[in-house]
């Protein structure tokens, strides 16, 4: 696996890569990334990889500085996923002085995550777009587990004419349904315990909606859940797939999504409704 840490030695590498399936992290890799290395390369594309703890998408009051780092662990999960090379910019390369733009996607992005964490999709479709632009992919996978995050990527590609396929790869959980998470390793052994509940409340509410249940008391009483195993929900919604819009009525394209405190950690996921 060839690693490479300037602009310079990445432009060298990616000339003798052909086609490329890009798979963007910020690290301490789990098996989820790891499964988006393996679907680039089913893809038949070459699995490319980038580590890099984005300044720009955290808050002021967020762990950017307490963000979980590996980079022997992640260097050695990706080689042996079979990755062809990982990109391991500085800040100072990333963002170079005088650096001035940052792109806004409208739309997706002014919901529920876009509300709780102000700039931060600011944050990530800037260093998302730079990213294509110094490995230029023919494709990039993203997990489910951030689907806002997927359909605003997919607004700015689209609306940049990018020529980069989006490919949403499906959420890797535990055998008790949590979602895999970088950040799960800040759950304390109780909190372990209850992080499972948010996935199991958005199960029963999928079963309950598409029972025909009303959605405002679906929606309520996932909260209730939540409440009651000791976690605060940020937002419970039921939206439309792509504009996050929410919907009172289920029409596909609809999909669960939630973000919940547990303690100090906060845990987000989604499913399919239909
Ligand atoms: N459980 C998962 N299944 C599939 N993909 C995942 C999973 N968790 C993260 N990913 C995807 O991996 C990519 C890189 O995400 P990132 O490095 O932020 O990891 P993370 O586990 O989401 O971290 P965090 O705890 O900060 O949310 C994103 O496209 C993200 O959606
Ligand atoms: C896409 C991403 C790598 C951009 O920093 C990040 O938001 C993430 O890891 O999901
Ligand atoms: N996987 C989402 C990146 C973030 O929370 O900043």
């Amino acid at each position: 696996m060839i690693i490479v840490r300037t602009l310079q030695e990445l432009a060298g590498a990616r000339a003798t890569l052909g086609d490329v399936g890009f798979v963007p992290t910020m690290g301490a890799l789990h098996a989820g990334h790891l499964t988006l290395v393996a679907a680039a390369k089913q893809a038949g594309l070459t699995p490319v990889a980038s580590i890099f703890v984005n300044p720009t998408q955290f808050g002021p009051k967020e762990d950017l500085s307490r963000y979980p780092r590996d980079e022997a662990g992640d260097i050695a999960k990706l080689e042996a996923a079979g990755c062809a090379l990982v990109w391991l910019p500085s800040v100072e390369e990333m963002y170079p002085s005088g650096c001035a733009t940052t792109i806004h996607v409208s739309g997706p992005s002014q919901h529920w995550e876009g509300m709780q964490r102000p700039g931060h999709f600011n944050g990530v479709a800037t260093v998302v777009a730079k990213l294509f632009g110094q490995i230029r992919p023919q494709a990039a996978f993203f997990g489910e587990k951030d689907w806002q995050q997927i359909q605003v990527v997919r607004r700015m590609v689209e609306d940049l004419h990018l020529p980069v396929k989006i490919v949403p790869v499906a959420t890797v959980r535990e055998a008790d349904g949590l979602a895999l998470s970088s950040r799960n390793t800040y759950l304390s052994l109780a909190e372990r315990m209850t992080a499972p509940k948010l996935h199991a409340a958005l199960s029963h509410a999928v079963q309950y909606l598409l029972a025909g249940k009303e959605p405002a008391t679906t929606l309520h009483n996932v909260r209730l859940e939540l409440a009651t195993a000791g976690m605060v929900p940020d937002y419970v919604a039921l939206v439309h797939a792509e504009t996050l819009e929410p919907i009172a009525t289920l029409q596909p394209p609809a999909r669960l999504i939630a973000a919940a405190k547990l303690g100090h950690v906060r845990l987000l996921d989604n499913l399919p409704v239909g």
